[in-house]
């Protein structure tokens, strides 16, 4: 069983921004969700992670060892789906997976020629094998990122926002192909897709503005709100007017109807109807209470 323990990590880049303020968390095998929205610290904490950039405080262990004394140790261990790729070159998918290869030190031939190939069915690319990546569309490039990741057998691997622009049939593809491999290592999932997290995390935890403001199972989060989350369909001009009177956690327009969601004890009103709670819920409720929180402290 692998494991990573953060412990009050905190990075306040040089402009200033203190995009992670003594985030702590621990994680065994198997897929852990990362929820939070744009400008979370989501990235900065992957990258923190992976050993890309330093914290200013905090400590990391993997394994037992901590990485930011040792970051080549998580380097070794580390397979990395960044959010942004930046331009592929104009060699076969094949090519550079046996390319990268070498540069993670698998020089035995055979050993890498099976591991190349091995990665190319797993994701579903061998067909492409010889088609430059640069060709690829969004969501084969994704599944070729996660080859790449894969490569050296890797204990750790990190996702940051991995779905975003992908179609709904990629996605699935590309949700089959975590799934499998998120069993025998640690899968970190980073997103601001509620439905990724839910589809795919046995464990989660959401960061806003930099902090960790609920860590648990997805399960237990949505069953812990059960019986209090209610339905309304209202005309969209009393929005505001809902939004001042009651805990309002989401209004979305469904087939033309304003739908909202509101958190309550008890049935709050005329027309209201209890919901089925979803990790939206979840992942909106706690983000309410955070800006309300930090509301009542600027008062
Ligand atoms: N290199 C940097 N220098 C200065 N500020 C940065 C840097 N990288 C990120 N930030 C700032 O840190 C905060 C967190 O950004 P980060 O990219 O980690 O969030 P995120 O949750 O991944 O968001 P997104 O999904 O939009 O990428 C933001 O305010 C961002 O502007």
């Amino acid at each position: 069983m692998n494991s990573l323990v953060l412990q009050n990590i905190t990075k306040i880049y040089p402009n200033g921004v203190n995009a992670l303020k003594g985030v702590s968390l621990e994680l065994g095998n198997g897929m852990f969700g990362l929820l939070g929205p744009n400008g979370a610290g989501k990235s900065t904490l992957m990258r923190t992670i992976a050993a890309l950039q330093s914290p200013n405080e905090g400590r990391i262990f993997f394994n037992g060892t901590d990485t930011i004394r040792n970051p080549q140790f998580m380097r070794n261990k580390l397979g990395y789906l960044p959010q942004e790729f930046g331009v592929y070159p104009k060699i076969s998918a094949q090519d550079l997976l046996n390319h990268i290869a070498v540069l993670k030190g698998i020089l035995n031939n055979t050993e890498r020629r099976k591991q190349v190939e091995g990665l190319l069915n797993q994701t579903n690319l061998y067909a492409h094998r010889k088609k430059a990546v640069s060709s690829f569309s969004g969501g084969m490039r994704q599944r070729f990122g996660i080859a790449l990741a894969l490569l050296g057998n890797p204990q750790l691997i990190i996702v940051d926002e991995p779905t975003a622009g992908l179609d709904p049939e990629e996605r699935n593809r590309f949700h089959n192909l975590l799934s499998e491999i998120g069993e025998q290592i640690i899968v970190i999932l980073s997103t601001h897709i509620v439905e990724d997290v839910s589809d795919l995390c046995p464990q989660m935890a959401i960061l806003n503005d930099g902090e960790i403001v609920c860590r648990d199972s997805p399960k237990t989060l949505m069953k812990q709100m059960q019986g209090k989350v209610w339905r309304k369909t209202i005309r969209k001009e009393l929005l505001n007017q809902y939004e001042s009177s009651h805990l309002l956690i989401s209004s979305k327009l469904v087939m033309g109807e304003r739908i909202i969601h509101v958190y309550a004890n008890e049935k709050p009103g005329e027309d209201f109807y209890p919901v089925s709670v979803q990790l939206e819920d979840v992942y909106f409720h706690t983000l309410k209470l955070q800006s309300i929180r930090k509301e009542e402290v600027a008062c």
